[in-house]
């Protein structure tokens, strides 16, 4: 598997996957255990984006073109720590977007079958995202194979065994389970 592949520590990193696969919560465990900042991409998207999101209106390339502008914009700023920024970075060309912000930029991506994530986005009341939308989420997601610096986790783990997980990974450049000899 790639994530077996010792490389560079991350200069940052951006956890990514559909919609419900843990992005907001193994993303502040990360952060946490690096003492990076952490960032929610969903914070930044334009009110008319969650507007569509929440009326069950999958977003567009366009839509996701500022966001992702933004998104560069606080990945490149200069910073003393690294930065966690949760993102679901769908497509390949979403993460080169990212990439060419931050060069050394990790993307740590939670893999979920499309009955969990839905399974998980219907137990969440009150959140914007529309459980409509989690199909689309996966039309859209062209998975980080044959990428750089990218981790593959299976997003069912628990959060700090996957926490634990990407941090290692982060601060070395392999996966904790490859600094055990297990991979
Ligand atoms: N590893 C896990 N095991 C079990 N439940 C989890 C796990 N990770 C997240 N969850 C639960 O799944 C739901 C979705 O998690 P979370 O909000 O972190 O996902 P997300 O990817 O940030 O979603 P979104 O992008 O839609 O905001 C939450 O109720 C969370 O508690
Ligand atoms: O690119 C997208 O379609 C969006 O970023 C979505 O993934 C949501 O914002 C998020 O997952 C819901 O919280």
């Amino acid at each position: 598997m790639d994530s077996a592949i010792p490389d560079a520590p991350a200069s940052s990193l951006v956890v990514m996957g559909v919609s419900g696969c843990g992005k907001s919560s193994i993303g502040a465990a990360c952060a946490q255990r690096l003492g990076w900042t952490l960032e929610e991409g969903d914070s930044h998207h334009a009110p008319e984006s969650i507007a569509k999101m929440r009326a069950g209106t999958p977003l567009t390339d366009a839509d996701r073109a500022g966001w992702l502008d933004r998104l560069g914009a606080l990945l490149g700023a200069p910073q003393r720590q690294g930065m966690v920024l949760t993102c679901s970075a769908l497509r390949r060309a979403y993460r080169e977007r990212l990439r060419a912000a931050r060069p050394g930029l990790g993307f740590a991506f939670l893999a979920l079958d499309y009955e969990q994530a839905l399974q998980r986005v219907q137990a969440r009341p009150g959140h914007f995202f529309s459980p409509a939308l989690v199909a689309d989420q996966f039309a859209t997601l062209e998975p980080p194979l044959h990428e750089p610096r990218v981790l593959m986790l299976d997003a069912t783990r628990p959060v700090d065994a996957l926490a634990a997980e990407i941090a290692a990974w982060a601060r070395a450049g392999m996966p904790a389970s490859f600094t055990q000899g297990v991979a």
